[in-house]
């Protein structure tokens, strides 16, 4: 059945909806389009939609990380792949015991204009049934967390982000504005799954290993998505003189998903509650 809609679309002013027609998922083209979408998903654990958000928004939101830079949470530190305590009762290569480092400024969901272009996108339930219909889920919902639901992160040269598994079970990244070189997106699609932490497996690729990695290619404008929860990841320390400048928009199949506080602290140097 196609969507009739006629609700103004409040994201039409920089979505290429020729191309990506999250507005019409109903349509055949919509169909085809998320089809598309679960094709690659399975290929490669990530659906990257280049160009999708056009250059003058994505101009915008980098002008407003510039702007904002002030209210930005400037993050260096040390974690495990958990986010939990490192687990001293378990042997030294146990992957529970890793430390890794990570170091960005972000400016938290709550400091962002309401008319933010990629804000108002986020905040569009168009885009959440998009990714529901590509991960085959009935129901998604954004997160819940006030300061991490949606954000925009600024990785200085120098800065990375250490191997993790994302606390939410799926996210969404947008480019504003990739480094020179460095600060690549190299992830491990289905390390784990909810039945099997495989902490072998976690364990090789701290170690070195780079059989199953894969690097997601990124440009200015381009939006991925991938099971985070499942995928362990990292972002390369940046190098040259540009920063990257980008934003996760984060999803769970629960309307109460939030960061726990020791996350939150470390990431924002505060907590929501
Ligand atoms: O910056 C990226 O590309 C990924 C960010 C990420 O993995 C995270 O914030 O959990
Ligand atoms: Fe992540």
């Amino acid at each position: 059945m196609s969507d009739t809609t006629t609700a103004p679309v409040a994201y039409a002013d920089f979505v290429d909806l020729e191309r990506y027609p999250i507005h019409d998922l109903g349509s055949e083209r919509g169909r085809a389009f998320v089809a598309s979408c679960k094709a690659e998903m399975d290929a490669t654990g990530v659906c990257n939609l280049v160009g999708f958000i056009r250059p003058e928004a994505v101009d915008a939101m980098v002008q407003i990380a510039g702007e904002l830079a002030d209210k930005a949470w400037p993050m260096d530190r040390t974690h495990t792949v958990y986010f939990e305590k490192p687990d001293e009762s378990v042997p030294e290569s146990d992957p529970r015991r890793h430390e890794v480092r990570s170091a960005k400024h972000g400016i938290a969901y709550d400091y962002l204009p309401e008319d933010a272009p990629v804000r108002r996108l986020y905040e569009s339930d168009d885009l959440t049934a998009f990714i529901a219909a590509v991960l085959g889920k009935d129901k998604l919902y954004r997160s819940a967390d006030p300061l991490d639901a949606f954000q925009v992160t600024t990785f200085y040269p120098g800065e990375e982000l250490g191997w993790h598994f994302d606390r939410s079970e799926f996210s969404m990244t947008v480019m504003y504005q990739p480094a020179d070189s460095g600060g690549e997106f190299l992830y491990a699609p289905g390390l784990r799954t909810d039945d099997d932490e495989n902490y072998d497996g976690v364990a090789e690729v701290l170690a070195g290993d780079t059989s199953g990695l894969k690097v997601l290619p990124s440009s200015p404008g381009s939006l991925a998505f991938f099971r985070g929860e499942h995928a362990l990841h990292h972002v390369t320390p940046i190098e040259g003189d540009t920063p990257r400048i980008n934003s996760v928009l984060t999803y769970g199949e629960r309307p109460d998903m939030k960061l726990n506080d020791l996350t939150s602290e470390l990431f924002y140097g505060r907590t929501s509650s």
